[in-house]
């Protein structure tokens, strides 16, 4: 943390007392690590601005239109904070903040090219695909090639100015720095840090386009996994729909919460599936290649990286599932799932007579239920543990347990629970239908929910397989760095 030191004010009338003006030149280049100053006064500026000035920086916001900008007016904060020149801003500091829009960048600073020599110069825009130029990959790269004499630097792109004013110690706190001068990229990770952040450096300079094409993907890493949900989804929303509402004439009015439970319940263990299948798929090419030092093919290792979407996503459509079956938890929508008690009521003849009702649940109920809230429950553990604001707090040994272990547990238990809900159809064999069917005829399970645990099942199954001797034993060793292809040679070596 930078010691707080004098303000330089500009003479605003702040609680009605005129603030001391300093009557050093502020237009003197200096190294004091405690200047900064930023390009800009629009949000990203003001935020950063506010930042560095709680934390005793003296800050200076160079605009095209000085006289015209009182930063005051957003916040008392920065009241503190000098508007000047673009010129007097890059004399003001080595280390200066391009909070400028990407386009504008290069133009800006062009007439003052010689004032940006030995400079550190903070690119953090965000440009779209459109603002790059032909044969740069990069913004932060472009503005380099356009002022050679000073060491540019890409940071806080990945944060929004929201962050950066009002984080007090939670929420998004990293901050990727790339660079190709070590002492700048230095100089401001140590400003990241006395700020309240948690500098990374990212890499050199030209992954700058990685950290700019982050900005410019909606949903990241989830678009993948969110894009394969809808599509199950639909899948599945479509086959229901056909079976139940258009050919078994069911009624359309049980579409927007009956059939769309076992929807949304089907898609949530697909999803699961698909998450805990792609390690199976991945010891088996481990077997295959009979070593863990391959790389996995393109589509492999997308899958695997995308697991931790799956699983929250998975919770979340299972979450959604279990309200609505509170939502509509009756006799009417699952009859077998309630004893038949007769109740006495009085009859319009003054007799008393037995009526039927149906308010306490079978075990077949029970199971169901039951097994399912625990595979909620299992799966929120999971699931909350997957995200590295909780994760990053367990050891690898508790985080492994849960993820790997826990995580299986709660595939077998989501399993169980669909597995509960349709085996008492099976055993009833054509019962339901209101026939018996003959001795060895099974009646053929078309439902949704019956082809929905076909590929957690078959998932299962491979688990088991590859973790059971000998093939346990073979890919334990794979794991633990045996290659089938070591030579005598490697081996000695
Ligand atoms: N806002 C955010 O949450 C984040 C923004 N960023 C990046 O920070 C940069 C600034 O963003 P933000 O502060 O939101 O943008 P604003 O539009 O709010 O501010 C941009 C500032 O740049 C100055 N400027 C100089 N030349 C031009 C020009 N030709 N056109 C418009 N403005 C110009 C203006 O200051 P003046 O008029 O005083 O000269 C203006 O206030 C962008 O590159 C953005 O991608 C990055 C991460 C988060
Ligand atoms: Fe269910």
């Amino acid at each position: 943390m930078v010691e707080p030191m004098e303000i330089y004010r500009i003479g605003e009338i702040k609680n009605g007392v005129k603030e001391r003006q300093t009557n050093k030149d502020p237009v003197t280049s200096t190294s004091d690590g405690s200047r900064v100053s930023i390009i800009g006064t629009g949000n990203f500026a003001r935020a950063l601005a506010k930042r560095l000035a709680r934390n005793g920086y003296s800050v200076v916001c160079g605009s095209r239109y000085p006289n015209r900008r009182n930063l005051a007016l957003y916040d008392d904060t920065l009241a503190d904070v000098r508007v000047t020149s673009v010129e007097t801003a890059l004399h003001h500091a080595d280390l200066v903040f391009l909070a400028l829009p990407a386009p504008a960048t290069v133009n800006t600073l062009t007439p003052f090219t010689e004032s940006t020599a030995e400079k550190v110069l903070v690119d953090v825009s965000n440009p779209e695909k459109k603002d790059l130029q032909k044969t740069m990959s990069s913004n932060a790269e472009f503005v380099a090639s356009s002022f050679p004499k000073a060491y540019v630097v890409k940071a806080f792109n990945t944060m929004s100015a929201y962050a950066i004013e009002n984080d007090y110690g939670s929420g998004v706190r990293t901050v990727y720095v790339a660079g190709d001068d070590e002492a700048a990229c230095s100089k401001v990770r140590d400003l990241t840090s006395a700020i309240g952040f948690i500098p990374v450096q990212f890499g050199r300079l030209s992954k700058s386009a990685e950290l700019e094409a982050m900005q410019r993907e909606l949903f990241g890493s989830w678009t993948v996994p969110l894009i394969l949900s809808a599509v199950v989804f639909t899948a599945w929303l479509a086959y229901d729909i056909w079976r139940i509402h258009i050919i078994g004439g069911g009624q359309w009015a049980r579409l927007p919460l009956s059939t769309m439970n076992k929807v949304v319940g089907a898609t949530a263990i697909t999803q699961l599936a698909l998450c805990f299948l792609a390690g199976g798929v991945a010891g088996i090419v481990q077997i295959i290649n009979g070593t863990k030092h391959k790389r996995f093919p393109g589509w492999l290792d997308r899958w695997m990286k995308m697991r931790k979407e799956l699983g929250v996503l998975s919770l979340c459509l299972a979450a959604v599932h279990c309200i609505m079956c509170l939502a509509h938890l009756s006799p009417e929508y699952y009859p077998g799932w309630y004893h038949v008690t007769r109740v006495p009521l009085m009859g319009a003849n003054g007799t008393m007579v037995m009526v039927p009702v149906k308010y306490e649940h079978k075990w077949e109920g029970q199971s169901v239920i039951g097994m399912g809230v625990v595979a909620l429950c299992f799966m929120s553990v999971v699931g909350l543990t997957s995200l590295p604001e909780v994760g990053s707090h367990m050891t690898f040994l508790q985080w492994r347990f849960i993820q790997s272990y826990l995580g299986h547990v709660t595939l077998v238990a989501t399993a169980a629970h669909v597995v509960l809900k349709i085996a008492p159809k099976w055993a009833n064999n054509g019962r339901h239908l209101g026939h018996k069917l003959p001795p060895g005829m099974v009646e053929p399970d078309t439902t949704m929910t019956f082809f929905s645990i076909l590929l957690p099942l078959f998932t299962i199954f491979l688990r088991l397989v590859l973790a059971l001797p000998p093939i346990g034993w073979y890919i334990d060793k794979i794991r633990a760095g045996w290659e089938r292809n070591q030579s005598k040679d490697d081996v000695q070596a």
